[in-house]
């Protein structure tokens, strides 16, 4: 076997490149670019950019709308950026903390011509480094040449497709068992993403029985609620009362998955927190970021679940997304279990719009 590394320890890696502002190179066919995140490139990488040609800055058509650019390539927008931009005006077209006290950013021109196609992927690879979803993007001659002669990080876009699409296998590290509060006889287990992204846990209480429909919960990971007991949101009574009923009843499973901010990071959270004191709604800050709605991927939940040895649940949820993201991955839901808790003044226009513009059941 080689030595060399797969495409997927290569996606690894340029995720990892992205996040410490270096860039990477995309090919497909018989074109290539240079990528760097706009959030960590530095001035002094730009100026390089400049040397190969026109950069653009890719954002994704949610931004673009914000911007109120024309987003030609559907998904993602190319703004052509001016020869006067400089990294801080950069910064100020991806990140919208100064939207509303320096309006003036246009007006932009986007790009139509073209394929956007390793455009796209940039903004994929930076969503998936939990960084801004924008990216600086210069087409170069030689691509390979460049990758070879700076040792940055080509993936070639054709060859990635498959691995971005699909889950990537989870391995079961370890269980043991763990006494909660909540429960005595509670096993902690670890999942591994074979592709280097965040670990999952499982938390197990009792001994379910694999051949009923087993109460579960799909908890995303959320550090100021369940952790610091942030009254923002109802992360951690969620968690709380989820695990205190599986407790009473002697059984059932709780699935702590690493999608903070439902699946934006958390650096990415408090940027959308600090729109939200601008007076958008946790869906509007979302879309100002330019992210969607809800970027998690409750495959996921499935998945660790069916590794498990489950495949029916009495699900713990007020998301019908979570019921039909389960039942399309082969995992019947026989019961929705409605979790209504940590309900307070803070976070009482957070759960309205979560259930007026997320369809969350009351
Ligand atoms: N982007 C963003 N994420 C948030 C915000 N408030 C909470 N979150 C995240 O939202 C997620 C909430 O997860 P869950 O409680 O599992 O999911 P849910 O969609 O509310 O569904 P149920 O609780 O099962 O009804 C966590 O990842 C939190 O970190 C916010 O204002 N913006
Ligand atoms: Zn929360």
């Amino acid at each position: 076997m080689s030595l060399a590394p797969s495409l997927m320890e290569l996606l690894a890696r340029a995720r990892a490149d992205l996040r410490m502002g270096v860039p990477v190179v995309l090919t497909g066919g018989d074109e290539g670019v240079l990528v760097m995140a706009a959030e960590t490139g530095s001035q002094a990488r730009l100026q390089r950019f400049r040397r190969e040609g026109e950069v653009d800055l890719v954002l994704t058509a949610r931004r673009a709308e914000t911007l109120k650019a024309r987003a030609y390539d559907g998904d993602v927008a190319r703004v052509v950026l001016p020869r006067r931009a400089d990294m801080a005006a950069v910064q100020g077209l991806a990140d919208p903390k100064d939207d509303l006290t320096k309006p003036m950013k246009g007006p932009l021109t986007t790009r139509r011509e073209g394929n956007a196609t390793l455009h796209r992927l940039a903004i994929t690879l930076t969503k998936s480094a939990r960084l801004l979803p924008a990216a600086l993007v210069v087409p170069v001659s030689d691509p390979r040449g460049v990758a070879l002669r700076s040792v940055l990080t080509r993936i070639d876009a054709i060859e990635a497709a498959p691995y971005l699409l699909t889950l990537a296998r989870l391995d079961h590290v370890v269980s043991a068992r763990v006494p909660l509060r909540a429960a005595e006889n509670a096993r902690l287990h670890i999942f591994r993403p074979e592709d280097g992204s965040d670990e999952h846990y499982a938390i197990e209480i009792g001994r379910p029985d694999r051949s009923a429909p087993v109460l579960a919960r799909l908890h995303s990971a959320c550090f100021t609620g369940d952790l610091l007991g942030s009254l923002k949101c109802d992360c951690g009574p969620q968690l709380n009362a989820a695990l205190a009923k599986m407790g009473q009843e002697g059984s059932g499973v709780l699935l702590y998955l690493n999608q903070e901010g439902r699946g934006i990071g958390l650096a990415n959270k408090m940027r959308a927190y600090a729109l939200q004191d601008q007076g958008f709604d946790t869906v509007e800050a979302n879309h100002r970021l330019g992210f969607e709605d809800d970027e998690r991927d409750f495959r996921l939940g499935a998945e660790i679940l069916r590794r498990m040895g489950f495949g029916g649940v009495r699900l713990l949820t007020n998301n019908p997304a979570k019921i039909a993201m389960m039942e399309r991955c082969g995992i019947s839901v026989a019961e929705r279990v409605p979790l209504r808790v940590g309900e307070n003044p803070f976070n009482e226009a957070y759960l309205a719009t979560k259930a007026a513009k997320s369809g969350h059941l009351l």
